[in-house]
């Protein structure tokens, strides 16, 4: 006989305790997102809170579950605070499943736009607000058309793979007609991407399961199929198609980390003449990638993309 009692729910079906939880739903290029405001670190929620209010049948439906709180709450964004202290508000992030994950691209601009919706910040075109999350500082600017983070740099996932240029990493899919060599690439969170030759190719994967990788990274992956067009390269942009399984989550719309680490991949792929500008579509739109030199003098990768808030509403 079990010896724990069920979580209580509400006549909603949701877990009592969510009952008049105010939230915002947003996306950025269909990659979408709950998001709450907590500026003073006052309730944390739990994987199965997360997940109910996710479920897109019987709660608001999400592919990823955003609280906004002051880092001074979070001990992480404590220890951030410690070399950045102007990273006011930290992005504490959970995937659909209620797993953890240490950052989302698309999430990021999301929330900064909540934030300023919200006005919790107060952010100019052209400027920018330093965000703190698990992956560390990332800094988001105000464009024309959204928001541009500065990501930080990326890095191989297995550095011995890259060096080597041996495609050791293996990935199968349903639909595929053989298994494919993949390049796992961290962005703060782990990805492994897998090139494609053809659209059709693409259309064809069966994301509907997860993928299988191996060697799997140590904390799991996501994971991009690509499919770079032919010319690779239009007025000095590099152009991909992308389709990805989101760890945690299943295929989602779009993913902004997974556009980062399919285009470091593919540039390396392609040797030195790759460009440093990327176009990635995904089907819930396009992001742009750009390769820069950061201030510490590594390369950092900038994630651009738009941001919006479709609904606010409060949990029954
Ligand atoms: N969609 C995100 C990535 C979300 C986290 C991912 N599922 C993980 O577990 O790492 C993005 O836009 O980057």
């Amino acid at each position: 006989m079990s010896t724990t009692s069920p979580a209580a729910l509400s006549a909603s079906g949701l877990p009592s305790g969510l009952a008049g939880l105010a939230f915002a739903k947003g996306h950025g290029t269909g990659n979408d997102f709950v998001l709450v405001a907590d500026p003073d670190g006052l309730r944390d929620y739990d994987a199965g809170e997360v997940a109910a209010v996710c479920d897109r049948h019987n709660g608001i439906g999400a592919d990823g579950f955003i609280r906004a709180v002051r880092s001074e709450h979070l001990p992480e964004g404590q220890a951030l605070l410690q070399t950045n202290p102007d990273a006011e508000w930290f992005m504490d992030y959970r995937n659909g499943d209620g797993s953890v994950s240490e950052m989302c691209g698309n999430g990021v601009r999301v929330f900064v736009h909540f934030l300023l919706e919200e006005g919790l910040a107060q952010l100019a075109e052209g400027q920018a607000l330093p965000i703190g999350t698990r992956a560390g500082l990332k800094t988001v600017t105000r464009t024309e058309n959204g928001y541009a983070v500065d990501m930080g740099p990326w890095e191989f996932i297995f550095p011995d793979h890259a060096a080597a240029k041996a495609m050791d990493t293996v990935v199968d899919a349903g639909g595929l007609e053989v298994p494919r060599p993949g390049l796992s690439v961290s962005m703060g969170n782990p990805h492994t991407v897998v090139a494609l030759a053809e659209l059709s190719e693409l259309a064809a994967t069966d994301l509907n399961t997860a993928p299988s990788v191996e060697p799997v990274p140590e904390d799991g992956t996501n994971v991009e199929f690509v499919v770079p067009a032919e010319p690779l390269v239009v007025d000095g942009v590099g152009q991909l198609t992308m389709r990805v399984h989101e760890r945690g989550v299943g295929e989602t719309q779009s993913c902004g980390t997974g556009a980062c680490a399919a285009a470091a991949a593919t540039r390396f792929w392609a040797g030195a003449a790759a460009p440093n500008s990327w176009s990635v579509a995904v089907p819930g739109g396009v992001l742009g990638i750009r390769f820069l030199t950061g201030p510490e003098g590594r390369e950092h990768v900038e994630l651009s993309g738009p941001a919006v808030l479709v609904a606010r509403g409060t949990l029954l």
